[in-house]
């Protein structure tokens, strides 16, 4: 019974109060297991007690030599770890930056475990580098999502979990008291206080915590995540208390790897956060400006990933006193909006811009899809000259930089692109919970059924041989529902339905709810948010569209193509660089194609690929499986796509950290 005593003094039952930190630095120790090494199929565990030490030098672990299990204690560790609930979870990942190759039998598929019964499953790529990785994310699914930061904060950190590394996600505890509240019914509070000085005050926010997927899933609490609406406002608009809300975010981001005891030991400060988009963005700023000058997280680094440049967080600059920064790093967010963005004569135009902060002083940048070298032309003596396309190199121009252009271009030498996969077990037409028919690449058949149920589901004339068109999407200038409202009345001239889902702007929910009534025949425009009509949605139909202005990766696209709805897109950012055009005049329609890129970004261009769409799937029937079929066969799975992660965060580890 040793082992459930010392299980259980990992319970974390501190109150921290940041103000002090570093100065009143007490020795406070934190003990839990570890292990040293797992054999496939179900071996022998050895497991070693690691001691976590806090002192002058920050936070310390290291194995207690005297302390390994012998073979046959893990089973009473582990029912230590069911009676208790204070012990958080249970690792058997190795420590921060090991090399030791793990062997584990943990069968993560497509982000899901999955019941073994003790056969083997198939061996799981695994990096030879492991670290400590901590997501710090306004949305991951499926506590939260309004979009796709959600889907990525959902799945990458279990690709990256299953690879070796040990993942924590640290984001809000929102409770609107409604039915989406229960998929935090898993997560239990930590009992562990901080105290956060910011906004003139001291906030003190808690930590809930759920161990899945291989993951530890860790939870903010504070009453200002708990409110009717949205996750970022409601029918009035954006919160206006958002700087405030995602400012404890990352002071508490800051804190997790340093006093939570997650399976009896915490993360530590050699740890690699990954920030996403602008609420996360504080986190390479406290790094930089709070931490370092004293010591702490001096070999940590940070990677910021940029998802919607779109929105950065910025906000009048007498807001800076709220951050709990010291007054010296003022310029890392300055921030001064150009003569003809100001309101009116004697506004200065001076801001702060919480995502510009980021951009300075993250290690390293990037955004969610890849940079592609293209010939632009050859020189007069035959060799290529390269041109660089992808949104990461969008974003570096005047076009798509949103006035961060210039900045970006300064650190492209810290600037990279991954594309996002996607979760294949969620998304798979073969298994789907949501949809009413299942189909695979080899058995087409379900799809037709799937489109005929969503018609009636919809109340629309059943035609199974009628082009269904379909999506969905934020009701957002980025994804140019202005030009489909342009286009519909043309459109629904043509032999065609068009269902839409999606929620945002007002006026574009009003639009769709009068395009309904319009077109009762043809048009359905479902408002508001809602997963499982997504998936019938992306099942059903046949065309899957995408005008966005711009689109970093775009995810839609992706379940589309996994689902044989063939997508017609902007030919911009991720969408051009996941849809392959299809020609049908190339190779007598055998071409390599899975859809259609548009371009230039207007009506009629749009209407144009829209209707090379239909007739192809009118009249040329095979061709059309074959588009479906080359776009089912994809990888989507986000192993590869972790693997490049790796590679970005080797290189963030050869880089000295920004101390400014
Ligand atoms: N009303 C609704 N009901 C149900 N589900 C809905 C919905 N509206 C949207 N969704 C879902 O939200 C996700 C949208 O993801 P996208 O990547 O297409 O766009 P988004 O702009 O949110 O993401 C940003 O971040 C992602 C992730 O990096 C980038 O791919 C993208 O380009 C960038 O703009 C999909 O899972 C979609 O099904």
């Amino acid at each position: 019974m040793e082992a459930l005593k010392v299980a259980r003094m990992v319970t974390c039952k501190s109150s921290r109060n940041l103000s002090e930190f570093p100065l009143n630095l007490g020795v406070v120790k934190q003990v839990g297991f570890a292990p040293l090494w797992r054999r496939r199929g179900g071996g022998s565990v050895s497991l070693r007690r690691w001691v976590t030490e806090k002192n002058q030098d920050g936070f310390n672990s290291f194995p207690d030599e005297s302390s390994t299990v012998e073979k046959g204690m893990e089973s009473e560790i582990i029912s230590g770890t069911e009676e208790d609930d204070s012990v958080i979870g249970f690792h058997l990942l190795p420590q921060s930056g090991n090399k030791e190759i793990i062997n584990s039998n943990d069968n993560v598929v497509g982000g899901r475990e999955e019941e073994t019964d003790g056969v083997q499953g198939e061996e799981k790529p695994q990096t030879r580098v492991t670290h400590n990785i901590v997501f710090v994310t306004a949305e991951a699914a499926p506590y939260s999502k309004t979009g796709g930061l959600g889907d990525v904060c959902g799945s990458l950190p279990i690709a990256l979990a299953a690879r070796g590394h040990r993942v924590m996600v640290v984001s809000p505890r929102y409770l609107n008291d409604s039915p989406s509240d229960k998929t935090f019914g898993g997560a239990f509070d930590v009992e562990c206080h901080i105290k956060i000085p910011c906004f003139g005050g001291v906030q003190e926010v808690a930590f809930f915590h759920e161990y899945r997927a291989c993951v530890d899933w860790v939870f903010v609490d504070h009453p200002s995540y708990h409110r009717p609406g949205s996750l970022y406002g409601d029918s009035g608009g954006a919160f206006g208390d958002n700087q405030f809300r995602f400012t404890l975010l990352c002071h508490a981001a800051c804190e997790a790897p340093l006093v939570l005891p997650l399976g009896g030991l915490s993360y530590g400060e050699k740890c690699l956060f990954l920030v996403n988009d602008w609420h996360a963005s504080l986190v390479p700023v406290l790094l930089a400006a709070k931490y370092r000058p004293h010591g702490v997280f001096k070999d940590a680094r940070s990677i910021l990933a940029i998802h919607n440049l779109a929105h950065q967080g910025v906000e009048p600059a007498a807001t800076y006193m709220n951050f709990g920064l010291p007054p010296e790093w003022y310029g890392a967010l300055e921030w001064v909006f150009r003569t003809w963005e100001r309101t009116h004569d004697l506004d200065t135009g001076e801001a702060v811009n919480v995502l510009k902060g980021a951009i300075v002083t993250a290690d390293r940048i990037l955004t969610v899809s890849k940079v592609i070298n293209v010939i632009s032309r050859f020189t007069r003596r035959g060799s290529p000259l390269m041109k660089y396309q992808g949104y990461s190199w969008e974003i570096t121009t005047v076009e798509g930089g949103y006035g961060l252009n210039e900045l970006l271009s300064s650190r492209k030498s810290v600037l990279n692109g991954i594309t996002n996969g996607i979760d294949v077990a969620e998304w798979n037409p073969a298994s789907d919970v949501h949809i009413y028919f299942h189909y695979s690449i080899h058995d087409l058949s379900g799809k037709v059924q799937c489109k005929t149920a969503l018609q009636k589901e919809l109340g629309l004339p059943v035609k199974p041989d009628c082009p269904m068109i379909g999506f969905i999407g934020r009701l957002d200038y980025q994804k140019g529902i202005d030009l489909i409202r342009l286009a519909t009345p043309e459109l629904m001239q043509d032999d065609v339905q068009f269902v839409m889902l999606g929620s945002g702007d007002p006026e574009y929910e009003d639009w769709m709810r009068a395009a309904e009534s319009t077109y009762r025949d043809k048009f359905r425009g479902w408002v508001g948010f809602n997963v499982a009509i997504s998936h019938r949605i992306t099942a059903g139909c046949d065309i899957l569209l995408m005008p966005s202005r711009y689109e970093p990766c775009g995810l839609s696209q992706l379940y589309a193509m996994r689902y044989g709805t063939v997508p017609v897109v902007h030919c911009t950012g991720g969408l051009r660089d996941t849809v392959e055009n299809f020609n049908l005049y190339a190779q007598e329609g055998s071409s390599q194609g899975t859809g259609w890129t548009f371009s230039p970004l207007s009506k009629e261009s749009m209407l144009a690929a829209l209707r090379v769409a239909i007739g192809t799937y009118k009249e040329h029937k095979s061709s059309w499986e074959g588009l479906m079929k080359r776009a089912m066969e994809r990888d989507y799975t986000w192993d590869s796509a972790a693997s490049q992660y790796e590679q970005i965060f080797e290189w963030a580890f050869t880089d000295p950290p920004y101390i400014g």
